[in-house]
């Protein structure tokens, strides 16, 4: 019998991740480096100002010197937050650069204080970067299996421009997918 969706999906997450955790501290700076040209290839194709990205962890492309580059740019960065009622869901609040006005989220994951004042509504979001775990050559996304992002993006219309980020080993040529998977328009592999 073929092997449920669901299950085959769990075990490519679990071959991943493995994968990332076994990267060395040099392969993932060099990757997070590769992926300015392109990204901002796309920023300028756009003329986006306001972003949506990710704080990276469990090695996951770091996005940080992207984000430093437009910052200096004088572009608007938001970083998610895990909804404190909505459950499942994503908020995005301004990033000030400021250490102080970060902290863990229940999976240890780095994210802003959550600020009514500093909250973008989704339809002013011009850019979403997204972390992934495996992707396909045909904008599939599979993430780390909480929903956050297809929740999120579900909401969001066709015009905001939706980028995965990722090692070149975590895309694969087809991906199991769900009907709920919010397929991503551009991946960026470093
Ligand atoms: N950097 C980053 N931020 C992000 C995401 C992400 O993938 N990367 N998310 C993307 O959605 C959301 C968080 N989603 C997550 C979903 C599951 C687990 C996780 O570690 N799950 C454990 C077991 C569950 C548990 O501890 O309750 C596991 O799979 O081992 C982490 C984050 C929001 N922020
Ligand atoms: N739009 C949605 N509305 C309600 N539930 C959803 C929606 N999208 C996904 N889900 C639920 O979220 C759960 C996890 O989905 P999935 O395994 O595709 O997550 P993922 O894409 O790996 O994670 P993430 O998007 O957080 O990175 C599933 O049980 C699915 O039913």
């Amino acid at each position: 019998m073929q092997e449920s969706i669901q299950s085959q999906r769990q075990q490519l997450r679990q071959i991943m991740r493995n994968k990332r955790l076994n990267l060395s501290e040099q392969e993932q700076i060099q990757a997070s480096n590769s992926i300015i040209v392109p990204a901002m290839a796309l920023i300028e194709k756009y003329k986006a100002t306001n972003f949506a990205f990710y704080l990276p962890f469990n090695n996951e492309i770091c996005p940080l010197p992207l984000i430093n580059e437009l910052s200096a740019q004088q572009k608007q960065i938001y970083l998610p937050v895990l909804h404190p009622f909505s459950k499942g869901n994503l908020l995005f609040i301004r990033y000030d650069n400021c250490k102080k006005s970060l902290k863990l989220n229940r999976f240890g994951i780095l994210e802003p204080v959550l600020n009514v004042q500093k909250i973008l509504p989704l339809n002013q979001l011009d850019i979403i970067f997204t972390p992934l775990v495996a992707c396909d050559k045909s904008g599939n996304r599979l993430g780390m299996g909480g929903g956050f992002y297809d929740r999120t993006l579900a909401q969001t219309s066709s015009n905001l421009i939706k980028i995965g980020l990722g090692y070149k080993f975590q895309q694969v040529d087809k991906l199991p997918v769900e009907h709920w998977d919010m397929p991503l328009d551009y991946i960026i592999l470093g």
